[in-house]
């Protein structure tokens, strides 16, 4: 492939370190996907080749209905272009921002569809550490696709450069800069159903980072009383601050609240 090879249609918006592009093939089959487009020299400065080369390694082997496929990769002098699957129907936050919250039947499903695609990844001893909307997009038959593998690593992982962009998903041992495991991806998965079934994160707090930090490291949430029981005691054996106390995906599969809204 080269960039000879797409059409380039409308920009999908921008990721990290670079703009992504609905594009087209123009050889028969006329296939359609999501061009991203990285600077070499914003890659260099920010240091973060190493990242790049690696979430490529790790994305370019993984195949499962509910994890974004990158079909492939090439560069000229200047970028690097990632051919990515792409998703029919856009950005989960976007859809979550225009409803507000989601129906327990459709939080369930997604819930669902997240935890057949961690299993798979922990099988793959690959940890995400950033499971939230914004890296969560919906296919053309409504299934969800995690994206973004910027903080992938393969377990065990100690992040090392800071992290951007919200605390709310973080658990307390990355709080605490400790050493951590994929159970960090269980902890995210608990942030995840609550903010699907009541429309914001639990440890929220718009007054700042440390105030979220806070409500973090001392388990400081309220689940309003419209989420049904079922689906509260997923978010309470999710949501524990030692790692171990966490529900194990395969359990997480067969819950109640799963079980109950399967097709
Ligand atoms: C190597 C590393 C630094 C980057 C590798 N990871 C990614 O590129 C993650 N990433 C995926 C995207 C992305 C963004 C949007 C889409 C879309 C998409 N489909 C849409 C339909 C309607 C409206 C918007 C849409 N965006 N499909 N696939 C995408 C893929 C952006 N960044």
């Amino acid at each position: 492939f080269s960039l000879d090879s797409f059409e380039i249609g409308k920009p999908l918006g921008k990721g990290k370190f670079g703009r992504v592009y609905m594009a087209r093939t123009k050889s028969e089959p006329k296939y359609i996907v999501a061009l991203k487009c990285l600077h070499k020299e914003e890659i260099v400065k920010n240091k973060v080749e190493k990242q790049v080369r690696r979430e490529i390694e790790i994305q370019s082997h993984l195949a499962h209905p509910n994890i974004l496929r990158l079909h492939g990769y090439f560069h000229d002098e200047r970028r690097i272009f990632l051919i990515l699957e792409f998703a029919g129907r856009g950005e989960l936050y976007r859809q979550l921002s225009q409803v507000g919250r989601f129906s327990e039947k459709l939080a369930s499903r997604y819930i669902a569809q997240m935890t057949d695609a961690l299993i798979y990844l922990h099988g793959k001893h690959v940890i995400h550490r950033d499971i939230k909307p914004e890296n969560i997009l919906i296919g053309m038959n409504g299934e969800l696709k995690i994206g973004d593998f910027g903080w992938s690593v393969h377990a065990p992982g100690n992040r090392r450069s800071t992290l951007c962009g919200t605390l709310d998903y973080l658990p307390p041992e990355m709080v605490d800069h400790k050493e951590h495991t994929d159970k960090v991806d269980l902890w995210a998965l608990g942030v995840l159903t609550y903010e699907f079934l009541v429309g914001a994160p639990p440890f929220e707090d718009l007054s700042g980072h440390s105030a979220t930090y806070r409500k973090i490291t001392r388990l400081e949430y309220t689940i309003p009383s419209h989420v049904s029981p079922e689906a509260a005691d997923l978010i309470r054996k999710l949501l524990r601050l030692n790692p171990l106390d966490r529900l194990p995906l395969k359990e997480v599969a067969v819950h109640p609240w799963i079980k109950k809204y399967e097709r």
